[in-house]
């Protein structure tokens, strides 16, 4: 048995490939008690809940990050590094940063732009530039295809910072073509990158940055369906 760090403790309950990974550890128990048979819950350190069952007959994990890099690379560092973790899915809430952008639309990061320093660690020579995987990203276009939901592929916003004292920031962002804002996917992306292992960050809108719509908390975390439902058979698969 593998043994526990100070954030994972999963007690001999095995922990599957791929990792569903919501910021919302709520979002995951709701996704665990709606979607997954024969669910074990695998962590409850600091109430990060990390839950494996199965879907259509395939084991799948779904476990919270938290809200930021810092927080959900400690994860996905500690999933792939000391669990073997290989494939790391974020199921996230972002806000719109384009105009053709609605409530509950799908956003899938090909790519992520940081505000963050987090990239400083690895010392490179220049820019690195977070990327998804390819193979999980075709799989959900696949998905989505067949199941004619429609996406929106791009470049998102991993920031540091919610509430920007920086008034302009998010429409200069929005500018260069950045669909949406959210926290985590960009050290998610790096951790991976870094381990050689594979990740994706898929979003359902939960705000409008320019227009002000926004979903409720409760929404967050039961009503993003078509994410879940989108994602699922691809982590199944
Ligand atoms: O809904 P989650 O997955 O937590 O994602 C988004 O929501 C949080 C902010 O409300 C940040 O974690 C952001 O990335
Ligand atoms: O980081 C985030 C996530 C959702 N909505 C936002 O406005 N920002």
């Amino acid at each position: 048995m593998t043994s526990p760090t100070p954030h994972i403790n999963p007690n001999g309950v095995p922990i599957a490939e791929p990792v569903l990974l919501p910021g919302d550890p709520l979002r995951a128990q709701f996704i665990a008690e709606n979607y997954l048979t024969n669910v074990q819950q695998f962590n409850g350190v600091r109430n990060m809940l990390g839950f494996t069952g199965e879907f259509k007959g395939q084991q799948v994990s779904v476990m919270g990050t938290g809200m930021g890099i810092p927080s959900a690379s400690l994860y996905a560092w500690e999933l792939i590094h000391v669990f073997g973790v290989k494939r790391l899915i974020r199921i996230g809430s972002c806000g719109g940063l384009q105009p053709d952008l609605n409530l509950f639309d799908i956003v899938v990061a090909s790519a992520s732009s940081t505000d963050s320093n987090f990239m400083n660690q690895y010392n490179l020579p220049g820019t690195f530039a977070p990327t998804a995987s390819w193979s999980l990203l075709s799989a959900v276009a696949q998905e989505a295809n067949r199941q004619g939901v429609k996406l929106n592929v791009g470049n998102v916003l991993s920031s540091d910072v919610f509430y920007n004292f920086d008034s302009t920031a998010h429409q200069r962002w929005a500018d260069m073509g950045v669909l949406a804002v959210e926290m985590e996917s960009a050290g998610i992306y790096a951790t991976a990158a870094q381990a050689g292992a594979e990740a994706l960050a898929v979003f359902t809108v939960s705000d409008h940055i320019f227009n002000g719509q926004e979903t409720t908390s409760q929404q967050r975390e039961t009503a993003f369906t078509t994410m879940m439902e989108l994602v699922l058979p691809v982590a199944a698969s």
